[in-house]
């Protein structure tokens, strides 16, 4: 195994301002340059936003929570939901056009494949109670009718086919064969299908929203195989495999790692790189000559012991010489 593989959901405080800041532009940047790396971004935008802002850089992308994906070095994105019946969309979206109506501030966002109503604008708790409504009358109605999920996101519901989500991204990606191009025209492979030396040593996923942990999932659910059948592990002797939630620890999640903010998770990226250091990282801290914090309580002590033995020294010295 020699090959690292990182996923990464968009990660801000607020969504709205979900546009790489250029420290991470450059973090992303410097891990795909390496050519053991391979860096995606899988969300749940379409694919216009993420070309505009991600576009030009050497990393793969995936749309509309996992319909949608454009390989390292493509220009073009496939759709992995091509051959799916779309006629849940006119259904669902009347459903969401009597919500958006009883609901001021709210909207239908119409992606090529995903349809989402939002209701960040409204009233949180008018939002929230019509929200509730709405998801319970399209699992009683569409959901029974047609193979497609409904989602609760951040402020806003989603439809789109069952079949495709983030975590079926995380298993093609992690089961493509390093250095090959992804075949989006058949079904992800299985770990049969592919030489152990071509298996990611080390894959970090990160994400905060709750369609971010069919990602984690998918990554145990690997892990949990490679154990099953023994495979040879990593110099750490581990598979590499970091589900890490984004959020406060309270968050309920499947991830077995969390970082607190979205700026942590630029710091440990840059630790990746080398952009960070693991002092900065820490909190950055002056160290007094013995490694104490300066000024603090220990490094005073701790000169307050020196000059106590100098001082014993001393008076033994003396004492010797008379
Ligand atoms: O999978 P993600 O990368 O986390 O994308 C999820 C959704 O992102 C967008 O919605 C989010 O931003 C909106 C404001 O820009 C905000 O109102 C909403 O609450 C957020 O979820 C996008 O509009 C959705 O289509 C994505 O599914």
């Amino acid at each position: 195994m020699g090959e690292k593989k990182l996923m990464l959901g968009m990660i801000t405080l607020n969504p709205a301002a979900a546009i790489p800041s250029s420290r991470l532009n450059k973090i992303l940047d410097a891990l795909a340059a390496d050519p053991k790396n391979q860096i995606w971004v899988i969300s749940g935008r379409d694919q216009a936003f993420l070309d505009k802002w991600l576009g030009s850089k050497n990393i793969g992308l995936s749309a509309e929570h996992g319909c949608f994906m454009k390989d390292v070095g493509e220009k073009k994105w496939a759709n992995l939901a091509a051959a799916f019946d779309m006629s849940w969309q006119v259904k669902v979206d009347e459903v969401f056009h009597r919500y958006t109506e009883k609901t001021p501030g709210s909207n239908i966002e119409r992606k090529k494949v995903a349809l989402t109503w939002h209701y960040r604008r409204a009233d949180p708790e008018l939002g929230s109670f019509q929200a509730e409504h709405c998801i319970k009358e399209l699992k009683e109605s569409v959901a029974k009718e047609y193979d497609v999920e409904i989602m609760s996101g951040k402020a806003n519901i989603e439809v789109r086919p069952r079949f495709v989500n983030k975590g079926e991204i995380v298993k093609r990606l992690v089961l493509n064969p390093h250095g090959a191009k992804q075949d989006t025209h058949s079904v992800h492979k299985t770990r049969d299908d592919v030489p152990i030396d071509q298996l990611p040593d080390f894959m970090m996923c990160l994400g905060d929203d709750m369609t971010d942990e069919d990602m984690f999932r998918s990554l145990k659910e690997i892990e949990a195989e490679w154990h099953l059948k023994d495979l040879p592990k990593n110099k750490f002797g581990s598979y590499g495999v970091y589900p890490i939630a984004v959020g406060p620890a309270s968050k309920q999640t499947i991830a077995t790692s969390h970082l607190n903010e979205p700026a942590q998770v630029l710091e440990t990226l840059g630790l990746l790189t080398g952009h960070v250091s693991l002092f900065e990282s820490a909190g950055s801290v002056d160290l007094d000559d013995r490694g104490h914090i300066t000024n603090s309580e220990s490094s005073e002590r701790s000169k307050s012991a020196i000059k106590a033995a100098s001082l014993k020294r001393d008076a033994s010295l003396n004492s010797t010489k008379r």
